[in-house]
């Protein structure tokens, strides 16, 4: 595991950036999913302003880690946030966007998106396969949106399922755990004082940390690397 401790949000969304440039270079092709929250929108804004034309977006491929069930134009969409965020500013081809359809019967939806990453991505052991997977962590310790009070989904055998804020009652469609640890590279983007607790036992095994989503985090053969502001790395530095 890498931890990157950066002085606050922007170092946060500069060093992200530099980091996505460079895998950009190496690869003749990207397959990215991005996730929704706070920290993301500040790095999206980041990147579109200052690599927007050094990134050949043409071999860039997104995919959403998870969607809340909403039309694409509901301020709740974590495709919404993107396009206002990224995609309207930057030169990217339609095709290269496999948007998970907010608006449709969930369940539905979940299959349906599961049969995309099969078709579209690399397979490594019949398991389709990221470049990247970027994820937040909320406070409670969730990541994607496999919430604690839901952690069996982590081990579903299936690449989607559907999940329910356990507040909200919203539901959404996330990727489960097989997916995500067979990324090749795997980036939390986190920042803000109020996920220090959580950080402190993810990252160090310590407390309730086996009940948090976040923990599960493990690429099998990939490579993990944190990047956070010191108000959330408070803990562990
Ligand atoms: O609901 C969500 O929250 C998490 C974490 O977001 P944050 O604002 O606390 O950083 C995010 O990773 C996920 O994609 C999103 O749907």
């Amino acid at each position: 595991m890498e931890i990157q401790v950066l002085e606050n949000k922007q170092e946060v969304a500069k060093t992200f950036s530099e980091y996505f440039a460079q895998l950009a270079k190496t690869k003749e092709k990207l397959h990215v999913a991005l996730s929704g929250g706070s920290t993301p929108k500040i790095v999206f804004d980041y990147l579109a302003e200052n690599f927007g034309t050094e990134i050949d977006w043409n071999k860039i491929y997104f995919y959403w880690g998870d969607e809340r069930c909403v039309p694409p134009t509901d301020s709740e969409s974590n495709y919404k946030m993107t396009v206002d965020h990224l995609l309207s500013k930057i030169s990217i081809p339609d095709e290269n966007i496999f948007r998970v359809l907010g608006e449709n019967d969930p369940e539905e939806e979940a299959v349906r998106y599961g049969e995309v990453l099969e078709n579209t991505l690399p397979l490594e052991k019949g398991i389709p396969q990221f470049d990247l997977v970027i994820l937040g962590m909320g406070d409670d310790g969730h990541t994607a949106s496999i919430f604690p009070n839901s952690i069996y989904l982590w081990d579903s055998s299936r690449n989607c399922k559907v999940a329910t804020h356990p507040d909200s009652g919203q539901k959404r469609v996330t990727i489960t755990g097989r997916i995500i640890n067979q990324a090749e590279e795997v980036a939390f983007l986190v920042t803000g004082a109020s996920k220090k607790e959580k950080v402190r036992e993810v990252i160090k095994r310590e407390g309730e940390f086996n009940s948090y989503p976040a923990s599960m985090v493990n690429p099998t053969s990939g490579k993990l690397i944190w990047f956070m502001d010191k108000d959330a790395a408070e803990k562990i530095s």
